[in-house]
């Protein structure tokens, strides 16, 4: 789909775009305070705070409602901070573009459902207001890709994108696993989507946050969308990621922004070694097509003898002695087992090709 894409939020020249606010507008005061704090910072693009919250289960704070959409006017007013916060239907939409509100955000539970961004798309239209999607919860580029293009349908020509990782099933230091490698196919498919890093719902803890925002500007992202709170221990959602305003900007002030690309003198350093990636990228081809060839004739030993395809004790061995090895050259389990588990795919396909062609 062909699109003409205009920035959420004009950066200003040196640093990163900043969003920042409490997860919650809790009490008037609570927002008003935590404003007047991050407007001193002088660094703020946008305050967040979540009005409607949707919560995993009955019974959680689900925030004050339309009440604090009046505060958010509020902030603005007074501190001259430029608002936003997540619309999840209709209503939610007609009575923040009614306020003023100046920025909307389509949370993780609402992009992963085409009928509610529809929804939201719906009432957006012909309205002029930019928006930002995050991703859906679970790793699915799709859904991700979908809302955008519902929401630009809708009119909509600022759009940008938040990456605030996906739900994992297992064990894992972050609340929100990154799979940075989705952000980047995003950014690929849509280069003039800015990228904001929600790194407080990728950490879900506070002792990462600086982390994750530093991985996120190297990565070359437009800025980031961090939970502030002036009490963050007795935040009534959240608490475990919210930091105060003077953290928070102390945050900032340690974050380094990188240059997007090299000059052209750094560019000869680069191309020199890219080069020598390149070559060795072509022997790695030309041997895992060797590998391949081999896997080929094991498929046609199996189709005479009858012999099933897979085998698990020797893909083990393989498993074992290929990690092994490579973590004597420096890389990674987690890298070993996602390279392993691709050839072996292939070398399975390559078989089952053969075999079942003998039947
Ligand atoms: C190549 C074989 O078939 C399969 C593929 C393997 C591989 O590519 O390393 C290992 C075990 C089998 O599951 C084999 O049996 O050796």
């Amino acid at each position: 789909m062909e699109m003409n894409i205009g920035k959420v939020i004009q950066p200003t020249p040196g640093r990163g775009v900043v969003i920042a606010g409490p997860c919650s507008a809790e009490t008037e005061g609570q927002v008003m305070q935590c404003a007047r704090d991050l407007a001193k910072l002088g660094q703020v693009d946008l305050y967040r705070s979540g009005i409607w919250k949707p919560r995993t289960r009955p019974g959680s704070f689900e925030g004050v409602g339309k009440e604090g959409l009046s505060w958010l006017k509020r902030v603005k007013e007074e501190t001259g901070l430029k608002t936003t916060t997540e619309v999840a239907n209709a209503s939610h939409v007609y009575d923040c573009l009614k306020a003023g509100i100046d920025v909307l955000w389509l949370g993780a539970r609402t992009t992963v459902n085409p009928f509610s961004v529809q929804e939201v798309a719906d009432a957006l239209n012909g309205a002029d207001v930019p928006v930002l999607i995050k991703n859906p919860i679970n790793p699915d580029l799709g859904l991700w890709i979908g809302a955008v293009e519902r929401i630009y349908k809708a009119g909509i020509t600022r759009i940008g994108l938040i990456h605030r990782g996906f739900s994992y099933h297992g064990e894992t230091i972050y609340r929100n696993v990154p799979r940075w490698q989705m952000a980047i196919e995003m950014k690929r498919r849509f280069p003039d989507l800015q990228m904001i890093v929600d790194n407080s719902h990728i950490c879900g803890r506070r002792d990462l946050l600086a982390e994750v925002a530093q991985e996120a500007l190297n990565l070359n992202y437009d800025g980031l969308m961090t939970e502030v709170h002036p009490r963050p221990d007795e935040a009534w959602s959240d608490a475990a990621q919210q930091i105060t305003p003077a953290v928070f900007g102390e945050l900032i002030k340690n974050l380094r922004l990188r240059k997007p690309t090299a000059d052209e003198v750094e560019m000869e350093r680069l191309t020199e070694l890219r080069r020598q990636i390149d070559e060795i990228d072509n022997d790695l081809i030309g041997m895992i097509g060797r590998r391949m060839k081999l896997a080929d004739q094991i498929g046609e030993f199996k189709a005479e003898r009858n012999i099933a395809v897979l085998q698990e004790s020797r893909w083990e061995e393989v498993l074992q002695e290929a990690t092994k090895q490579g973590k004597d050259h420096g890389l990674s389990e987690e890298f070993m087992e996602g390279y392993l588990r691709a050839i072996h795919q292939e070398s399975i396909d390559h078989q089952d090709a053969i075999v079942n062609k003998a039947r």
